[in-house]
């Protein structure tokens, strides 16, 4: 980063640097917001080289090691989180982003980056409820089902028990563990400001989503009517109903 801060543009090697440093100082030359549109199709890096592109920018708007870099921390720190729930294995792509975003950062007469805020667009719902092999869910289910205590406290388990998870056999990711990721999902959340209250109830709901899979239905002795299947789906039923209190 060092080596592209402040270098004409064209002079090194091509690099995603070059266009956010020369974005960075049209900035500050004209005195006017600038626009970076990262476009591709799917597994292309779009979502890799905008991390790159605000690490960038944190570096050059940031403030000096030492002092409070809380909106610099934000910012970066944005990406795990919105990945845990917007982002899910497809097969093109690992980590692919279901949902658009529109990163905006501010910045100060100094340069100096002072605030941030982030839009998403269209995420695609459907795969919360319907998925197919070998594809995954959102990221955030796996993590929670391995968070240990806090699984247990929602009553889950292995995803494999969990109908909006079963239908792919794809539970893990390679050199990712789920459990870890659960841990860095919550320090992100913590820093962009989440309070733990709002933490609990986000993932209450993401518990009662998947209790709410487990039920089953078969029809009633009236016409029309349905009842509970079995003691597994009113049991599954019981839990949402508590998390969603
Ligand atoms: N600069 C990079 N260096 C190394 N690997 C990269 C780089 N950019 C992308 N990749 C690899 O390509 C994969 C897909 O990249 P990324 O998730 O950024 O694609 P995308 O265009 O955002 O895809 P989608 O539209 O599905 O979200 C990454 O998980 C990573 O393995």
């Amino acid at each position: 980063m060092e080596q592209y801060k402040g270098a004409p543009f064209g002079e090194l090697s091509p690099h995603v640097f070059a266009v956010a440093d020369a974005s960075y100082r049209a900035m500050i030359s004209e005195g006017r917001s600038q626009s970076i549109l990262v476009s591709g199709e799917s597994g292309a890096g779009k979502t890799e080289t905008t991390k790159l592109i605000m690490q960038y920018l944190t570096f050059v708007g940031g403030r000096a090691s030492g002092d409070n870099r809380t909106v610099e921390q934000q910012v970066l720190e944005s990406n795990p989180l919105l990945e845990a729930f917007g982002n899910a294995r497809t097969v093109r792509n690992d980590n692919s982003s279901r949902f658009g975003k529109f990163v905006e950062i501010q910045f100060d007469t100094n340069g100096r980056i002072s605030g941030a805020a982030i839009r998403t667009y269209l995420l695609e719902r459907s795969r919360v409820v319907q998925i197919t092999n070998p594809e995954r869910n959102y990221h955030c289910f796996y993590q929670l089902c391995a968070s240990g205590r806090d699984a247990e406290k929602y009553k889950l388990d292995h995803p494999s028990h969990f109908r909006y998870l079963n239908q792919s056999k794809t539970y893990e990711l390679d050199g990712v563990s789920n459990a870890e990721e659960y841990i860095r999902t919550r320090r992100a959340m913590d820093i962009v400001g989440i309070s733990h209250e709002d933490q609990e109830a986000i993932f209450r709901t993401l518990a009662a989503i998947l209790h709410l899979g487990n039920v089953e239905f078969s029809p009633g002795k009236e016409y029309d009517s349905s009842v509970l299947k079995d003691e597994k789906s009113s049991f599954h039923l019981g839990v949402a109903s508590n998390l969603l209190m």
